[in-house]
């Protein structure tokens, strides 16, 4: 427990089709799980499916607090990373659950990055065609996005996130705490989702950023002010889904720099860039973009490239032929839909996209990196 007792900085409502569910943000609030379940009148057994690293790290505080609150727990644990995100790892746990006794009053709780939660919330969504489903992220990427609005999936080898469903989960509890762990890498990561929220709907917050990108991306930065980048995000975030929760329309702009971005994952083999160095790349191909269609003035997009520019690059990586990106890009679920910026906070989405335009986009993608 933390000297603030677990209490959240900041506590957004979510509306969504199966119900309103909150996110609490701020140190130790994991250690509220067992409260937080029970107030939701959970009181089943907890299959608790983490990752091996993270459950190393940071298990001890959620399922103490399961303990107290006298709700079984099973802790089952996968191998860290992207490589877990397929259909036969939810296979897997289907078996983990089947075996472990766990039934439809019961509750799936994911400990752990968007990997976890991506799995773990398809695992849910499906298993006895539904059980309640909690999210514990403990990424920065994870509390700043993947632990929102529903959208849970697995990967198949012809493309990412190409198998799921949208599941909103009933609570989320984003303990900051966790951050403290998270290798530097994994937090350039996070703060890409951080960018493109601000990119696509929040032209304010881009000041900030500006101003403290760095300071963000530190082991620990000033606790208010990460609770507040992570809090402004969720904001952005639940603003949009609460809109349009399954993206017949506005939520498409939640995908700004992902069509290229994901078609790097697959091309790259999944698990070799991070998704938000994937995104990053995506968004400055999506930014050029912009640019050529005449949606974004040129200085808006040099502002916003010069923000992407501060990232670290990726490690070395085996750059795919623009063939094979716009292979992989065909069989995206969005392939005919390319999200550009029409000004600073600000997103349209655009149809047919010249496959001229989609080669010189993807060479700015690579531009300074290979
Ligand atoms: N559902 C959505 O809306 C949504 C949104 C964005 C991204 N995603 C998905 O999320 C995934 C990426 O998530 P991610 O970046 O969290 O990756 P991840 O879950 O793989 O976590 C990254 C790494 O950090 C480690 N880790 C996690 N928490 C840690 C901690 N506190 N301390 C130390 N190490 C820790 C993990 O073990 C892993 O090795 C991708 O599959 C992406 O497609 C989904
Ligand atoms: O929540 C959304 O909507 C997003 O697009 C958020 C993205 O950051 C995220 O990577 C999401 O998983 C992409 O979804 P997909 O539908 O393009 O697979
Ligand atoms: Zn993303």
């Amino acid at each position: 427990m933390t000297p603030e007792g677990g209490r959240a900085i900041a506590d957004v409502k979510v509306l969504s089709s199966s119900g309103p569910y909150r996110v609490r943000i701020g140190p130790g609030v994991s250690a509220q799980l067992g409260p937080a379940l029970l107030e939701l009148g959970l009181r089943g057994k907890v299959a608790l499916i983490s990752d091996d690293d993270v459950f190393h790290l940071h298990a001890l505080a959620p399922m103490g607090s399961l303990e107290e609150a006298k709700l079984p727990c099973l802790p089952i644990r996968i191998p860290p990373g992207e490589a877990s995100k397929t259909l036969a790892r939810a296979d897997w746990l289907y078996g983990r659950l089947i075996e472990g006794g766990i039934g439809r009053d019961d509750t799936v709780v994911a400990l752990g990055g968007g990997v976890v939660g991506d799995l773990a919330g398809f695992v849910a969504a499906t298993y006895h065609r539904g059980v309640a489903f909690v999210q514990l992220p403990t990424t920065l990427l994870s509390q700043v996005d993947s632990s929102v609005g529903g959208k849970v999936a697995v990967d198949h080898p012809l493309g990412k996130n190409l198998v799921g469903a949208f599941y909103p989960p009933r609570t989320v509890l984003a303990d900051t705490d966790t951050l403290a762990t998270l290798p530097p890498r994994e937090r350039w990561s996070g703060l890409a989702e951080v960018v493109k929220a601000a990119f696509v709907a929040d032209a304010d917050f881009l000041p900030i950023l500006e101003e403290q990108l760095e300071r963000l991306a530190e082991p620990s930065p000033p606790a208010g002010l990460l609770a507040e980048a992570i809090a402004r995000s969720v904001r952005i975030k639940a603003a949009v889904v609460e809109a349009d929760e399954h993206e017949g329309g506005l939520r498409r702009i939640l995908n700004f720099g992902h069509t290229i971005g994901h078609a790097l994952e697959l091309a790259t083999g999944f698990g070799v860039l991070t998704h938000g160095e994937a995104v990053v790349m995506g968004m400055r191909a999506a930014l050029f973009v912009s640019v050529e269609l005449g949606t974004l003035a040129a200085p808006e997009a040099e502002r916003a490239t010069r923000l992407l520019a501060r990232f670290p690059a990726p490690p070395p990586f085996r750059a795919p032929s623009p063939e094979a990106v716009i292979a992989g890009l065909q069989r995206d679920k969005k392939a005919d839909r390319f999200v550009v910026l029409s000004a600073l906070g600000k997103a349209e989405v655009v149809r047919g996209l010249e496959p001229r335009l989609l080669r010189r986009a993807i060479d700015k993608a690579y531009e300074g990196l290979i």
